[in-house]
């Protein structure tokens, strides 16, 4: 099912308008870059594909119905701060539960190791947590996973062994997927097409 865009406008409060006309799909099991200028709206969109923020014009459908806010959302998000995104005072396997019970074979191909699961988030690293941000938002099986800066903090390695296990679930899945990143070679390397905001 296609993920469409329509005619998105945004703005915060009475700043001029963010986001005009923008329209974007994408068409499952692709993988699709999204750049532009620092500031230009990116995460904002990416917000709003993952229904955390609503447009203030246009609408978001997936496979030509708008998208009900309620139960996971089918598109998820995954940021570049992972200790931002996870609840400090949840030990990491309640963290991980948050979205259904996630696959052994996801864990062991995002290299999350078992001993962690009994870890509170300030007790991993910034890669080790991000794994487990990656495994939460693929345990929920959607449809569209995008990853906003989600390699940038991290070494190459471990950015490797993220992405190596993101294409590999997707492609499974046919699963599309949406990448926001500075790394022009990343993106080049990542995906299909690039689209400029
Ligand atoms: N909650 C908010 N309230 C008001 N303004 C905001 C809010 N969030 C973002 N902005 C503003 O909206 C604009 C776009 O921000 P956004 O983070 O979407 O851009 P971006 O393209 O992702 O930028 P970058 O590449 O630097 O991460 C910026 O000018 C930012 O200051």
């Amino acid at each position: 099912m296609r993920l469409e865009a329509n005619r998105i406008g945004f703005r915060y409060g009475n700043d001029p308008w963010l986001l005009k006309d923008v329209h974007f799909a994408i068409e499952p099991g692709e993988v699709v870059g999204l750049t532009g200028a620092s500031g230009r709206g990116k995460t904002t969109f990416c917000r709003i594909l993952a229904g955390f923020e609503q447009p203030l014009e246009g609408e978001i459908t997936l496979g030509g119905k708008r998208i009900q806010n309620k139960g996971i959302h089918p598109v998820q998000l995954v940021l570049q701060h992972p200790e931002k995104a996870v609840n400090p005072r949840w030990k990491m396997q309640k963290v991980l539960n948050e979205s259904g019970q996630p696959d052994p074979e996801l864990l062991t191909l995002l290299g999350i190791k078992q001993s962690w699961l009994s870890r509170w988030p300030n007790e991993l690293s910034g890669g080790e947590l991000q794994r487990f941000c990656v495994a939460r938002a693929l345990s929920s099986n959607p449809r569209f996973l995008i990853a906003d800066e989600m390699t940038t903090m991290l070494d190459a390695i471990t950015q490797a062994q993220i992405w190596q296990a993101v294409l590999e679930t997707a492609e499974k899945r046919n699963m599309g997927i949406i990448v926001v990143s500075h790394e022009r070679k990343l993106v080049q390397r990542l995906c299909d097409r690039v689209v400029e905001l």
